[in-house]
């Protein structure tokens, strides 16, 4: 048994909030503390691309609230732990993998910055974390969905070692988007998760700083890790 092991079982758990832009490791290094911690893990982002995918799907005009609002009605997403991550489904169909396209990827900031879309999606986020041993990654979590979180951290990197981790990681997908392309779509997308009106991203007063540019992901977890611990004892 290990140290977080053993602080785990003795202790009450917390909840612990990542935001941070695109690609910064939140989800990596989310899953590797749930997985240590024995907490689940949830990625909030996943609900907002899975909204998207419908949305794309069906055709709506995605820069109406009502329209985005009527789709949210009858419309069920549902995360699942798996192993150590996560499975999404969109109306019971499993859309893990879907989700991740660059076509959804364009598309999500602006069906994430919709009031009634924000406001469903926090709700369902509130309600898996209920009183359980939490990490959860996302963009306004420990701004707005879980504000009593007791270990809060701001996760950045530069833009272009960001978008070079991206790069990397859709080429293990067979995804070939290049380089430049993919550094203007996450530094346009943190612009518009940064500036929209309801719950824009932005660090909690609370909430630690972590630069991870130069940090390997043992590196991140571990600092993560320590933090938790000390929140833990
Ligand atoms: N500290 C790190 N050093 C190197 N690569 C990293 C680091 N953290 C994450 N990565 C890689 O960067 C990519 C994006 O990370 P991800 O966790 O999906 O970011 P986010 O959830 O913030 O969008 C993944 O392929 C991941 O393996
Ligand atoms: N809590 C959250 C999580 C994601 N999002 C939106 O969902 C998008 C996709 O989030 P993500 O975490 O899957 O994105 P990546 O960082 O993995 O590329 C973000 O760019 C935001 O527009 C949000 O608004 N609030």
């Amino acid at each position: 048994m290990n140290t977080y092991d053993e602080v785990t079982i003795l202790t009450k758990p917390i909840q612990i909030a990542i935001d941070g832009p695109a690609a910064a490791g939140k989800s990596t290094i989310a899953k590797i503390v749930a997985e240590k911690l024995s907490y689940i893990y949830i990625d909030t982002g996943a609900m907002y691309r899975a909204i998207t995918l419908k949305a794309l799907t069906e055709g709506i005009n995605m820069a109406s609230n009502d329209e985005a609002g009527q789709l949210l009605s009858k419309t069920e997403i549902d995360l699942q732990p798996s192993g150590d991550g996560q499975l999404v489904f969109l109306d019971k169909k499993d859309v893990t993998e879907a989700i991740r396209s660059q076509h959804v990827t364009k598309a999500v900031s602006e069906m994430a910055a919709h009031e009634q879309v924000r406001q469903r999606m926090v709700e369902l986020q509130q309600q898996l974390a209920d009183g359980r041993g939490v990490v959860m990654d996302g963009r306004d979590i420990g701004t707005h969905v879980l504000p009593e979180a007791a270990l809060k951290v701001f996760m950045s990197a530069s833009v272009e070692e960001r978008a070079r981790r991206r790069f990397e990681e859709n080429k293990k997908r067979n995804i070939l988007t290049p380089l430049e392309e993919l550094q203007a779509e996450i530094a346009k997308r943190d612009k518009m998760d940064s500036e929209r009106i309801v719950s824009p991203l932005r660090q909690a007063d609370d909430a630690i700083f972590i630069d991870t540019t130069d940090l390997t992901i043992a590196q991140a977890a571990q600092e993560i890790l320590k933090l938790a611990e000390e929140r833990l004892l």
